[in-house]
């Protein structure tokens, strides 16, 4: 099997995720600013896990191979893809010292904790099953708002969001993974019982992520 069989098994779920009134919003940038900031605060969260589970992949690898492949990973999020958050946080007087004490909220501790557990009781391939509707599905969202027409990029208070999820560099990164997953894929039978359960964590994971953009897109209309 391969990871678009994945995504073929939960296209309805895949589909509210990518296209999410979050996702839009963000685009035409009239995304509640409050949705934004919880959103980004969560992200910083789920980022610091995120970076734990691919740490875990590197214990969970038994290869040289798959080792090196979670470490550019690391190495990207620590410094680029948290580092944009903090940066942007800081506008508004954040600080990355705020961001850390920020409470967690529900769906963070669920997405995260679900990740990390799909990792430690199982193997490498179940870890990155969790971990793919993350990457993938952002490097989709980021090429698919690059190219509708009703992006705006002047102006757009989120324009750096837009710039990050869209730019080479993420792309070809997310590229570069998705080709390292089909390849631990490659031997799996999708009917096989591995296979659905590999379907299983994958959906299970994409539902996590519209339960973030909803966890975000409910604090339109708090106070600042
Ligand atoms: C919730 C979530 N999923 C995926 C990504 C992309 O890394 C992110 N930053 N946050």
């Amino acid at each position: 099997m391969q990871y678009q069989d994945l995504i073929d098994a939960c296209q309805q779920e895949w589909h509210t995720y990518t296209e999410h009134d979050f996702v839009q919003q963000l685009a035409t940038g009239t995304l509640d600013k409050q949705s934004f900031l919880h959103y980004l605060k969560q992200d910083f969260l789920f980022l610091k896990h995120y970076v734990r589970a691919y740490a875990l992949a590197i214990y969970k690898a038994n290869s040289l191979e798959d080792m090196r492949q979670a470490l550019p990973t690391v190495h990207a999020l620590l410094n680029s893809e948290i580092a944009h958050h903090v940066a942007w946080c800081e506008q508004w007087g954040i600080s990355e010292q705020d961001m850390e004490q920020e409470p967690e909220d529900f769906g963070t501790v669920a997405y995260t904790r679900f990740v990390l557990d799909a990792g430690m009781s199982g193997d490498l391939v179940s870890l990155y099953s969790a971990l793919a509707p993350c990457s993938i599905g952002y490097a989709a969202i980021g090429r698919q708002l690059a190219h509708q027409s009703t992006t705006v990029w002047e102006g757009n208070p989120y324009q750096t969001w837009l710039k990050l999820y869209s730019s080479d560099d993420f792309q070809t990164h997310v590229a570069h993974g998705a080709a390292h997953f089909n390849k631990l894929l490659a031997d799996i039978d999708l009917n096989s019982q591995k296979g659905q359960q590999l379907i299983d964590t994958f959906r299970t994971a994409t539902r996590m992520e519209i339960a973030f953009w909803q966890q975000g897109l409910n604090q339109s209309g708090a106070q600042l």
